[in-house]
């Protein structure tokens, strides 16, 4: 690799800097700062309330910060189409809102035309269908090719909607509590299809949102700690994922402990 190709895979994804966001004069996000590069995998961790959903949306190019800069591939939000640049950026909301009987290799392939339903007329070109059905293998939805939404478990959902989330080949996904809901051998199919998602896309970025240390993937690098639309602590997940910055976090006695990479958590006994 050259100096100059070094150089432009370290240059941040994402850049949010002294970000507030302001609503119905209510402060949501209080100078909050965060930078992703590509191959970092970032959590976002916080209390109901904390801003997460609300910081997610910008990084989306969903709204735009009240005071403020946010720049997603080097491009200044607020000064660029934002269709754009959500080309480049894959979103997983679990309030996907399809109203339709869609099938699941159709929900897929409606990544390639970023709808939610297949426009009218609309066809998938070859290479688009491969790569629906490359994406439904990694992500072990195979055998939901002919199943319709509505009939759809929410673990079946979740996955179907990341495989749809990566058909426009994203450098950067968002995945909003990707694993709430799900009974514990989903949350672990899913965690171990996004360990190797990223494992086989090494510049790809990540940012997830969650409540829970259990939901995250090993393959978590850095974490962001939220509460109050304010930033606790932020950085490499090991140094952030704390018993003492934790607790800070969630204002409760909670002791974090790591092993095989993976996380939990649970109330401190008093006095330790
Ligand atoms: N448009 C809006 N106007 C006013 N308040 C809003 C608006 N959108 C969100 N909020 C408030 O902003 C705060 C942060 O919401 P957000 O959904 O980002 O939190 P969160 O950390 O994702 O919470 P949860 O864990 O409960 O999903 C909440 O108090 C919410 O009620």
């Amino acid at each position: 690799m050259t100096l100059d190709s070094a150089e432009a895979a370290a240059s941040p994804l994402l850049s949010a800097d002294r970000v507030d966001l302001v609503r119905s004069g209510k402060t949501l996000l209080d100078q909050v700062s965060l930078v992703v590069r590509p191959g970092e995998h970032w959590a976002l961790l916080g209390p109901n309330g904390a801003g997460k959903s609300t910081l997610l949306s910008l990084l989306g190019a969903v709204q735009h910060p009240t005071r403020g800069t946010v720049e997603i591939l080097g491009r200044r939000l607020g000064r660029t189409d934002i269709r754009e640049l959500r080309r480049f950026i894959g979103h997983v909301n679990p309030r996907h809102d399809l109203r339709s009987a869609l099938r699941g290799r159709d929900i897929v392939l409606t990544g390639a035309t970023g709808s939610i339903e297949i426009p009218p007329r609309w066809r998938p070109a070859p290479e688009e269908e491969a790569r629906a059905d490359h994406l439904m293998a990694m992500l072990g939805v195979t055998a939901l090719r002919e199943e319709t939404w509505p009939t759809l478990s929410q673990g079946e959902r979740g996955r179907l909607l990341i495989a749809r989330a990566l058909m426009p080949v994203p450098r950067l996904l968002l995945l909003d509590e990707p694993a709430t809901g799900l009974d514990v051998a989903a949350r672990e199919q899913l965690l171990t299809s996004i360990d190797q998602l990223r494992a086989e896309h090494p510049d790809l970025a990540t940012v997830l949102v969650t409540h829970h240390l259990e939901e995250l993937p090993a393959s978590t690098t850095h974490a962001m700690l939220l509460r109050g639309g304010q930033v606790v602590a932020a950085g490499e997940a090991g140094a952030t994922l704390t018993t003492k910055l934790v607790t800070a976090c969630f204002d409760h006695p909670i002791e974090i402990e790591r092993r095989g990479g993976r996380w939990s958590a649970r109330t401190a006994a008093p006095g330790a």
